[in-house]
């Protein structure tokens, strides 16, 4: 405690003098304390100790930016290629066993899940986003999740579909526009914008008409909402005090309002505090009245939810047969309006960029094969016959169903997940001990040749139901697997193929000498380290379909 206060009292001045340079030479203060304190905390050997050759499982010194940085997918398989399909390695946050082995990553995320609840990661950051489904643990994350499941259900996205429909409605209109007028789109940006616009329409009950307008003060903050940049100075002083996380996060306790220990923008955080607490109130006072809300919306079913919950009447999750592990004293406080915060910030975070990046790259690969492209159409022409086809109606759409599968497998947005070893378990003769760290590598694990051959090629074929038989179903592992796959998974799907089939009804989307990459160019280069992003902006361009659209009587 006297260490912190050393530590954090330049910090006081820091806040009181208020000048960068005060800040920095404070900061610099705190960091070479931090550094002496990070020597005496590692002698004092808060990590487990593994010996990872001890126990029978090959040790490799894997230097961190192989493991964590941006080229992570490509890293991992060649270290599989040289050391077999699980190895152990030690890194600042303490030992690590990395595998791709679907037996073993079948038991520690599904079979033996109540020991491996818990991510490696968390967030320095005194925001409600901390205390989020993404980063909760242990019966915390029970909690949140067995209350926020339910409105995740397929009945409930039938309920919010409405929504979903009007912005891929307006996204087709836009692209069809471009088409008319021969302008190139940068799709990744108009991919967030959908994505975006349909977040902020169900999870805040917020008005928006991104696609069209641009820029706005919501949009700016969603794409924003982490600090990702800072500058030369702050990131080096960051850099050293991140390596004692402890450290980061008491400080951003004790000083909440300083944005350098938080990596949420905090004007982001204030601004979503106030939009969703006027909607909460307004909803509120709508209920007072009497009245009925034309469409419903997330904000709607997790209101819901917290007053079943209070009513001792709590609504079964559709996956409830997995072994939340949930014990029945654990679920019967409500979501309290920071907890409310977080969440909805959270699906801005797991929700907007995942579907965006899938969306892009999906039309990039129909550009890039024309024949596929083709073959799409000629479903939805076949199978969508109402002008605002159903929920139901997109389900018949298996073809596209296996266009985005391919999409997801290899362009994965989620490139690695994380669970952490409560107790030591032997599994298969290999041993993870209590308090180590597993990597999942999602995108090493679906572009493994043994179970995807011709990894690289896009085939959607691969997911007939003939080929799916053939494989493990751990393999197709992009939104994770067991109780804590993502959330969201349903909704991503709803929006891709309700943009996709308003879209691509429309117009076509092709390559030319014009777009980025261009026509007979190469695949999409990205770096994938939290979430894939190209390396360059991909511009594509659309043309006009000569195709009746059934009308709606
Ligand atoms: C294509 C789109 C998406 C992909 C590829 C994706 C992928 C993932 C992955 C890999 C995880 C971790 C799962 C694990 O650890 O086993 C995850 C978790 C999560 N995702 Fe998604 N996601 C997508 C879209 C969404 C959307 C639209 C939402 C929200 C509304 C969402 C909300 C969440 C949440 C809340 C979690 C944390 C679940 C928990 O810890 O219990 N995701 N997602």
């Amino acid at each position: 405690m006297f260490l912190l206060a050393l530590v954090t009292s330049p910090l006081v001045a820091l806040v009181s003098v208020g000048t960068a340079t005060a800040a920095y030479m404070a900061l610099a203060a705190a960091s070479a304390l931090a550094a002496s304190w990070l020597l005496m905390h590692r002698s004092k050997n808060r990590e487990p100790n593994v010996d990872w050759r001890r126990i029978g499982i090959k040790h490799v010194d894997v230097p961190s930016k192989s493991l964590f940085g941006d080229q992570l997918s490509e890293n991992i398989s060649d270290l599989f290629a040289q050391y077999g399909d699980t190895f152990g390695t030690h890194q600042d946050t303490g030992p690590w066993l990395v595998t791709s082995n679907l037996d073993l990553l079948r038991f520690i995320m599904i079979k033996d899940f109540n020991n491996f609840v818990d991510r490696a990661d968390s967030l320095n950051s005194a925001t409600p986003v901390a205390k989020s489904l993404f980063f909760a643990k242990g019966n915390h994350w029970r909690r949140h999740r067995q209350i926020v499941s339910p409105t995740f259900s397929s009945s409930k996205l039938r309920l919010i579909s409405k929504s979903v429909e009007q912005s891929a409605e307006t996204l087709a209109g836009y692209l069809m526009q471009q088409a008319k007028d021969g302008t190139l789109v940068p799709i990744k940006e108009i991919s967030s914008r959908f994505t975006c616009e349909v977040i902020a329409k169900i999870a805040f009950g917020f008005e928006a008409d991104f696609i069209k307008e641009g820029a706005s003060e919501f949009y700016s903050f969603s794409i924003n909402m982490f600090m990702l940049s800072r500058d030369k100075i702050a990131s080096i002083i960051l850099g050293c005090l991140h390596r004692i996380p402890y450290l980061v996060e008491a400080c951003s306790k004790l000083f909440p309002s300083v944005q350098l220990f938080d990596v949420v923008n905090l004007k982001a955080a204030t601004y979503f505090n106030d939009i969703l607490t006027t909607a909460v109130a307004q909803r509120r006072e709508f209920k007072e009245s009497g009245k009925q809300r034309k469409h419903v919306d997330f904000l709607d079913l997790l209101l819901k939810a917290n007053e079943n919950l209070k009513a001792g009447d709590q609504e079964n999750d559709e996956k409830s047969s997995l072994p939340l592990g949930a014990p029945s004293d654990v679920v019967t406080k409500i979501l309290d309006d920071e907890e409310l915060l977080g969440h909805s910030m959270l699906v801005i975070f797991a929700g907007l960029e995942t579907t965006a990046t899938t969306l892009q790259c999906c039309l990039f690969e129909l550009a890039k094969n024309p024949d596929i492209q083709e073959k799409v159409f000629q479903e939805i022409d076949r199978v969508i016959t109402t002008e605002k086809p159903s929920v139901e109606d997109l389900g018949g759409l298996q073809y596209l169903d296996w266009v985005i599968n391919e999409t997801l497998r290899l362009h994965p947005p989620v490139p690695k997940v994380s669970r952490k070893a409560k107790e030591t378990r032997t599994y298969n003769g290999v041993t993870v001990p209590q308090g180590a760290s597993v990597l999942i590598p999602l995108g090493a694990i679906l572009m493994n040749p043994s179970v995807w051959p011709e990894p690289e090629k896009f085939i959607p074929e691969r997911f007939s139901p003939e080929e799916k038989d053939r494989r493990d179903p751990m393999a197709f592992i992009c939104f994770g697997q067991g109780p804590r796959l993502c959330l969201g998974m349903r909704l991503a799907y709803l929006e891709l193929k309700q943009a996709l089939v308003h879209v691509l009804r429309k117009v076509k989307v092709v390559l030319n000498d014009r777009t980025e990459p261009k026509k007979g160019g190469g695949g999409l280069e990205a770096k994938n380290a939290g979430l894939l992003i190209p390396l360059k902006p991909v511009m594509l361009a659309f043309e006009l379909r000569e195709h009746e659209i059934p009308a709606d009587e």
